[in-house]
Protein backbone atom coordinates (compact mmCIF):
# COMPACT_ATOMS: atom_id res chain seq x y z
CA UNK A 1 0.00 0.00 0.00
CA UNK A 2 1.47 3.23 -1.21
CA UNK A 3 2.35 5.53 1.98
CA UNK A 4 0.73 8.77 0.97
CA UNK A 5 2.27 10.98 3.93
CA UNK A 6 5.71 10.38 2.04
CA UNK A 7 6.87 12.59 -0.68
CA UNK A 8 8.24 9.87 -2.58
CA UNK A 9 7.74 6.06 -2.41
CA UNK A 10 8.57 2.82 -3.83
CA UNK A 11 7.56 -0.59 -3.22
CA UNK A 12 8.24 -3.37 -5.69
CA UNK A 13 6.60 -3.66 -8.17
CA UNK A 14 5.22 -0.45 -8.16
CA UNK A 15 6.41 2.36 -10.20
CA UNK A 16 7.97 5.22 -8.03
CA UNK A 17 5.27 8.08 -6.70
CA UNK A 18 6.53 11.79 -6.28
CA UNK A 19 3.92 14.21 -4.81
CA UNK A 20 3.16 17.30 -6.97
CA UNK A 21 0.22 18.41 -5.32
CA UNK A 22 -1.15 17.93 -1.39
CA UNK A 23 -4.74 17.51 -0.64
CA UNK A 24 -3.90 21.24 0.78
CA UNK A 25 -2.79 22.33 -1.92
CA UNK A 26 -6.04 20.94 -4.01
CA UNK A 27 -8.41 22.17 -1.59
CA UNK A 28 -7.11 25.91 -1.76
CA UNK A 29 -7.35 25.79 -5.85
CA UNK A 30 -10.73 23.94 -5.30
CA UNK A 31 -11.82 26.92 -3.68
CA UNK A 32 -10.30 29.71 -5.84
CA UNK A 33 -11.95 28.13 -8.33
CA UNK A 34 -15.62 27.77 -7.07
CA UNK A 35 -15.60 31.16 -5.68
CA UNK A 36 -14.75 32.10 -9.48
CA UNK A 37 -17.17 30.14 -10.94
CA UNK A 38 -20.36 31.41 -8.59
CA UNK A 39 -19.77 35.04 -9.37
CA UNK A 40 -19.35 34.07 -12.92
CA UNK A 41 -22.63 32.14 -12.87
CA UNK A 42 -24.77 34.53 -10.58
CA UNK A 43 -28.27 34.45 -10.78
CA UNK A 44 -27.93 31.05 -12.81
CA UNK A 45 -28.29 27.50 -12.24
CA UNK A 46 -25.40 25.73 -14.31
CA UNK A 47 -25.41 22.26 -14.91
CA UNK A 48 -22.28 20.79 -13.89
CA UNK A 49 -20.90 17.83 -16.30
CA UNK A 50 -18.49 15.77 -14.84
CA UNK A 51 -16.34 13.24 -17.25
CA UNK A 52 -16.19 9.99 -16.08
CA UNK A 53 -14.42 8.33 -14.28
CA UNK A 54 -11.49 10.43 -13.34
CA UNK A 55 -13.38 13.84 -12.36
CA UNK A 56 -15.17 11.98 -9.67
CA UNK A 57 -13.69 12.90 -6.83
CA UNK A 58 -12.55 16.74 -7.90
CA UNK A 59 -16.13 17.56 -8.76
CA UNK A 60 -17.44 16.02 -5.72
CA UNK A 61 -15.04 18.24 -3.73
CA UNK A 62 -15.82 21.44 -6.35
CA UNK A 63 -19.28 21.26 -5.91
CA UNK A 64 -19.45 21.43 -2.64
CA UNK A 65 -17.73 24.84 -2.83
CA UNK A 66 -19.93 26.62 -5.01
CA UNK A 67 -22.91 28.27 -3.88
CA UNK A 68 -25.27 28.05 -6.53
CA UNK A 69 -28.47 26.46 -7.36
CA UNK A 70 -26.36 23.91 -10.07
CA UNK A 71 -27.31 20.36 -11.23
CA UNK A 72 -25.05 17.74 -11.20
CA UNK A 73 -24.52 15.01 -14.17
CA UNK A 74 -22.23 12.25 -15.25
CA UNK A 75 -21.14 11.39 -18.88
CA UNK A 76 -18.77 8.52 -20.07
CA UNK A 77 -15.84 9.12 -22.45
CA UNK A 78 -12.82 7.04 -22.94
CA UNK A 79 -9.90 7.72 -24.89
CA UNK A 80 -6.97 5.93 -23.02
CA UNK A 81 -6.32 2.01 -23.09
CA UNK A 82 -5.68 0.12 -19.87
CA UNK A 83 -2.10 1.77 -18.90
CA UNK A 84 -0.91 4.83 -19.70
CA UNK A 85 -1.27 4.99 -23.69
CA UNK A 86 -3.64 7.01 -25.55
CA UNK A 87 -5.28 5.64 -28.63
CA UNK A 88 -5.58 9.25 -30.03
CA UNK A 89 -9.57 8.79 -30.42
CA UNK A 90 -12.11 9.56 -27.03
CA UNK A 91 -15.71 7.85 -26.83
CA UNK A 92 -19.15 8.69 -25.25
CA UNK A 93 -19.52 5.67 -23.44
CA UNK A 94 -22.29 6.91 -21.50
CA UNK A 95 -24.63 9.75 -21.64
CA UNK A 96 -25.72 12.73 -19.39
CA UNK A 97 -29.62 12.14 -18.30
CA UNK A 98 -30.41 15.74 -17.92
CA UNK A 99 -32.20 17.26 -20.98
CA UNK A 100 -29.22 19.64 -22.04
CA UNK A 101 -30.81 22.22 -24.52
CA UNK A 102 -30.43 25.89 -23.29
CA UNK A 103 -28.57 25.03 -20.08
CA UNK A 104 -24.97 26.65 -19.30
CA UNK A 105 -22.97 23.73 -18.80
CA UNK A 106 -20.07 23.53 -16.78
CA UNK A 107 -17.33 20.54 -18.05
CA UNK A 108 -15.70 18.89 -14.49
CA UNK A 109 -12.48 17.40 -16.07
CA UNK A 110 -9.50 16.01 -13.81
CA UNK A 111 -7.12 16.97 -16.60
CA UNK A 112 -6.71 18.26 -19.99
CA UNK A 113 -3.95 16.66 -21.54
CA UNK A 114 -3.69 16.20 -25.90
CA UNK A 115 -6.98 17.54 -25.85
CA UNK A 116 -8.45 15.09 -27.96
CA UNK A 117 -11.41 13.98 -25.50
CA UNK A 118 -12.51 17.96 -24.99
CA UNK A 119 -13.10 18.35 -28.44
CA UNK A 120 -15.08 15.37 -28.94
CA UNK A 121 -16.64 16.51 -25.68
CA UNK A 122 -17.53 19.70 -27.30
CA UNK A 123 -18.57 18.13 -30.49
CA UNK A 124 -20.77 16.40 -28.59
CA UNK A 125 -22.22 19.00 -26.46
CA UNK A 126 -22.92 21.29 -29.75
CA UNK A 127 -25.27 19.33 -31.06
CA UNK A 128 -27.60 18.88 -28.28
CA UNK A 129 -27.98 23.38 -27.98
CA UNK A 130 -26.72 24.04 -24.88
CA UNK A 131 -26.88 28.08 -23.89
CA UNK A 132 -23.29 27.95 -22.83
CA UNK A 133 -20.20 25.11 -22.36
CA UNK A 134 -17.55 26.52 -19.76
CA UNK A 135 -14.61 23.64 -18.96
CA UNK A 136 -13.26 23.46 -15.44
CA UNK A 137 -10.21 21.32 -15.37
CA UNK A 138 -8.09 20.74 -12.40
CA UNK A 139 -4.94 20.18 -13.96
CA UNK A 140 -3.67 21.23 -17.34
CA UNK A 141 -0.78 19.90 -19.24
CA UNK A 142 -0.53 22.38 -22.34
CA UNK A 143 2.84 20.96 -23.89
CA UNK A 144 1.20 17.99 -24.56
CA UNK A 145 -1.96 19.10 -26.26
CA UNK A 146 -2.87 17.73 -30.20
CA UNK A 147 -5.68 19.25 -30.53
CA UNK A 148 -6.19 23.16 -29.56
CA UNK A 149 -8.78 23.00 -26.88
CA UNK A 150 -9.62 25.93 -23.96
CA UNK A 151 -9.89 25.08 -20.16
CA UNK A 152 -11.77 28.33 -18.74
CA UNK A 153 -10.85 27.22 -15.32
CA UNK A 154 -8.03 25.71 -14.60
CA UNK A 155 -6.51 24.83 -11.59
CA UNK A 156 -2.70 23.44 -12.21
CA UNK A 157 -0.47 23.99 -15.17
CA UNK A 158 1.82 21.18 -15.01
CA UNK A 159 4.54 19.82 -16.68
CA UNK A 160 4.77 16.57 -19.21
CA UNK A 161 4.58 14.20 -16.57
CA UNK A 162 2.42 11.25 -16.39
CA UNK A 163 0.36 12.01 -12.81
CA UNK A 164 -1.91 9.78 -10.93
CA UNK A 165 -4.50 10.41 -7.80
CA UNK A 166 -7.09 12.75 -6.89
CA UNK A 167 -9.41 9.99 -9.40
CA UNK A 168 -6.42 10.10 -11.88
CA UNK A 169 -5.48 6.76 -12.31
CA UNK A 170 -2.63 4.18 -14.46
CA UNK A 171 -4.88 1.26 -15.71
CA UNK A 172 -7.22 1.95 -13.11
CA UNK A 173 -5.31 1.99 -10.16
CA UNK A 174 -4.03 5.29 -7.51
CA UNK A 175 -7.61 7.13 -8.18
CA UNK A 176 -8.11 6.89 -4.60
CA UNK A 177 -4.94 8.81 -3.45
CA UNK A 178 -6.01 11.78 -1.71
CA UNK A 179 -2.90 13.69 -3.35
CA UNK A 180 -1.43 14.24 -6.79
CA UNK A 181 1.86 12.50 -7.66
CA UNK A 182 3.76 12.02 -11.34
CA UNK A 183 4.91 8.80 -11.97
CA UNK A 184 8.64 8.03 -12.41
CA UNK A 185 8.67 5.16 -13.84
CA UNK A 186 10.10 3.66 -17.59
CA UNK A 187 6.51 1.85 -16.79
CA UNK A 188 5.41 5.23 -18.29
CA UNK A 189 6.21 4.62 -21.98
CA UNK A 190 4.88 6.67 -24.82
CA UNK A 191 1.26 7.93 -23.07
O1 LIG B 1 -6.77 15.43 -23.05
P1 LIG B 1 -6.79 13.96 -23.27
O2 LIG B 1 -5.48 13.46 -23.84
O3 LIG B 1 -7.96 13.50 -24.08
O4 LIG B 1 -6.86 13.23 -21.87
C1 LIG B 1 -7.69 13.63 -20.83
C2 LIG B 1 -8.72 12.59 -20.54
O5 LIG B 1 -8.10 11.32 -20.33
C3 LIG B 1 -8.43 10.83 -19.05
O6 LIG B 1 -9.59 10.04 -19.09
P2 LIG B 1 -9.58 8.54 -19.58
O7 LIG B 1 -10.11 8.48 -20.98
O8 LIG B 1 -8.23 7.94 -19.33
O9 LIG B 1 -10.65 7.84 -18.67
P3 LIG B 1 -10.85 7.98 -17.10
O10 LIG B 1 -11.38 9.37 -16.84
O11 LIG B 1 -11.86 6.93 -16.80
O12 LIG B 1 -9.54 7.77 -16.42
C4 LIG B 1 -8.73 12.05 -18.23
O13 LIG B 1 -9.60 11.74 -17.17
C5 LIG B 1 -9.41 12.95 -19.23
O14 LIG B 1 -10.79 12.64 -19.33
O1 LIG C 1 -1.25 12.36 -16.78
C1 LIG C 1 -2.31 11.68 -16.81
N1 LIG C 1 -2.64 10.84 -15.79
C2 LIG C 1 -3.76 10.09 -15.78
N2 LIG C 1 -4.64 10.11 -16.76
C3 LIG C 1 -4.39 10.92 -17.80
N3 LIG C 1 -5.11 11.12 -18.92
C4 LIG C 1 -4.44 11.99 -19.65
N4 LIG C 1 -3.29 12.37 -19.05
C5 LIG C 1 -3.24 11.71 -17.87
MG1 LIG D 1 -11.36 11.10 -17.92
Amino acid sequence: MVDTKQTSVYNAGVPELKLLYTRHDIEVRIKQLASRISDDYNGRSPLVIGVLKGAVIFLADLVREIELPLEIDFIGMSSYGSDTTTCGQAVVTSNPTAALDGRDIIIVEDIVDTGICLKALREYLASRHPASVRVCALLDKPSRRRVPVAVDYAGFEIPDKFVVGYGLDCAQRYRNLPAIYTLEDNDVREY
